[in-house]
C-alpha cells in the first residue's frame, strides 16, 4: 500500500493505521481526521483499536487556542506533587498532552455521540477567525477527550504519532487536526504487533504506514 492511497483513504474519511518503530513506542495507531469524525469512528476505534482516543493538533494552533502542554502547566501551578509530573516516557520523548476537553453540548462526554462532537468540533474551531474566543465558548476541561500538542517543527522535533498523523493530514491537505487511538490486542494484553496489525489491514482494506517511510517521504518533500 502506498502513501498516497493512504493520503486518499485519509481525505475520504477513512482510517490509516500508522506504526511509529519499533524503538520508540512499537505501537500502531488507528489514525482518521478529525473534520470527518462521525461517532460509527469512535465505535470503530472503541473495538478494533481499543487504545486512548486522543484529539492531535498542529501546534500554531495549539498556540491560537493559547494552550500549553500538561506537564508545563503543572510546573507552573502550585501543585505539591511536582515529583510525579512526567518528564521523558522510557524511550525518550516527552508526553504531548494537554487539556482533556468536552464539546459544550456533550452530556456524559464519553459516548461514541459525544466524543465525535468534541472531536469534529473541535476540527472546526482550526477554520474559524477568533479561535481562541471560539474554544472557550464551545469546550469544557477536564473532559473526555485529550487534546495532544505536535511539536514545534513537527517532525524535525519529535517522531511520534501526534507529529505523524499531524503531517499526515496537513500533507492530504486537511485539517491538521486528527484522531488517534493505538491498536491493542486483547490476547496478549499488550499493543498489537505488527504482524497482527498487517494481517487486520488487509482484512479491512485500510492502509498501514510505516513511520519510517513517512519521515523518509517528509526528508524530501
Ligand atoms: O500515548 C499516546 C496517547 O494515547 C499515544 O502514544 C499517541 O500515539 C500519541 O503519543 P505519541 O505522539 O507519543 O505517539
Ligand atoms: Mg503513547
Ligand atoms: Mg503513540
Amino acid at each position: 500500500m502506498t502513501l498516497e492511497s493512504a493520503l486518499q483513504s485519509l481525505k475520504r474519511g477513512e482510517f490509516v493505521l500508522l506504526f511509529d518503530s519499533a524503538g520508540r513506542e512499537n505501537e500502531i495507531d488507528m489514525v482518521v481526521a478529525a473534520e470527518f469524525v462521525t461517532p460509527e469512528h469512535v465505535a470503530r476505534m472503541r473495538q478494533h483499536a481499543g487504545g486512548l482516543l486522543c484529539i492531535a493538533i498542529d501546534n500554531n494552533f495549539a498556540t491560537s487556542l493559547d494552550l500549553q502542554y500538561m506537564h508545563e502547566i503543572l510546573s507552573e501551578s502550585s501543585i505539591s506533587n511536582k515529583e510525579m509530573i512526567m518528564g521523558l516516557a522510557p524511550y525518550g520523548d516527552h508526553p504531548t498532552f494537554s487539556l482533556s476537553v468536552n464539546h459544550y453540548q456533550t452530556y456524559t462526554g464519553i459516548t461514541d455521540k459525544d466524543r465525535a462532537l468534541t472531536i469534529s468540533e473541535m476540527a472546526k474551531i482550526h477554520n474559524v477567525e477568533n479561535k481562541q474566543k471560539k474554544f472557550a465558548s464551545s469546550f469544557k476541561t477536564p473532559g473526555h477527550v485529550p487534546l495532544l500538542i505536535a511539536s514545534k517543527g513537527l517532525l524535525a522535533a519529535r517522531q511520534g504519532h501526534t507529529e505523524m498523523s499531524v503531517y499526515l493530514a496537513q500533507v492530504a491537505g486537511l485539517t491538521p487536526v486528527t484522531a488517534i487511538c493505538e491498536m491493542m490486542d486483547a490476547e496478549t494484553y499488550t499493543a498489537l504487533s505488527v504482524d497482527k496489525a498487517e494481517k487486520f489491514a488487509k482484512q479491512n482494506g485500510i492502509p498501514l504506514i510505516d513511520g519510517k517511510e513517512l519521515l523518509e517521504y517528509a526528508k524530501v518533500n
